[in-house]
């Protein structure tokens, strides 16, 4: 097995799990969201986590979860939003295919359940997000190969730009 066939990054809301899954079942491949696999590892949410360990404990956990999931899962994955931005990350994710799913501020803001997901994003949701977009975007597309707008378009749209992207295999 060489590791998933497709990775989405993005920040929290941009929709790697709903496009994720939706691209898993077109490619007739399995589906995993890594929030699951650091909630499986763990016993709590990922959003949560963050708060309970900090971001730099958390981020040490979210790059040995990677390692070992990585060879073990070759379909699709969705990361979790702060993922590639962990140390050690950009280096585990350079032999595969990662999109990065881009998003405005005023789009996310609208999508549902953010903050719920998120305890992390209080007590300024917006302005934690502006500045979260402006740091990350950089780290998102260096590690990806394509970067797909998302903001004012139906997640099939989102998902025909991603399955283009995918290398084609004889
Ligand atoms: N293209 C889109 N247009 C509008 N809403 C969308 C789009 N894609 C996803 N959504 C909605 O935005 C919300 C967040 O999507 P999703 O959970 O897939 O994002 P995510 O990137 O996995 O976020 P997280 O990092 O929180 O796991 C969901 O309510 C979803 O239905
Ligand atoms: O963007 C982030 O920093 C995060 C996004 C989520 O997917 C979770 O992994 C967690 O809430 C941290
Ligand atoms: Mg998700």
């Amino acid at each position: 097995m060489t590791g998933p066939a497709l990775i989405l990054v993005g920040p929290p809301g941009s929709g790697k799990s709903t496009v994720g899954r939706m691209a898993a079942e077109r490619l007739g491949l399995e589906f995993r969201d890594f929030d699951d696999d650091i909630e499986r590892v763990h016993g709590v949410p990922a959003g949560e986590l963050v708060v309970k360990l900090g971001r730099e404990k958390f981020q040490e956990s979210e790059r040995e979860i990677l390692a070992d999931l990585l060879p073990q899962h070759d379909g699709v994955l969705a990361l979790g939003g702060g993922t590639p931005t962990a140390p050690g990350v950009a280096e585990l994710l350079e032999p595969h295919h990662v999109v990065f799913l881009d998003v405005n501020l005023d789009q996310l803001l609208r999508r549902e359940g953010l903050v719920t997901l998120h305890p992390w994003l209080l007590p300024n949701p917006r302005a934690h997000l502006k500045e979260l977009l402006n740091t990350r975007r950089p780290v998102y597309a260096a590690v990806s190969a394509a970067t797909i707008p998302t903001s004012e378009r139906t997640p099939e749209d989102v998902l025909a730009d991603v399955l283009a992207t995918m290398p084609v295999t004889s």
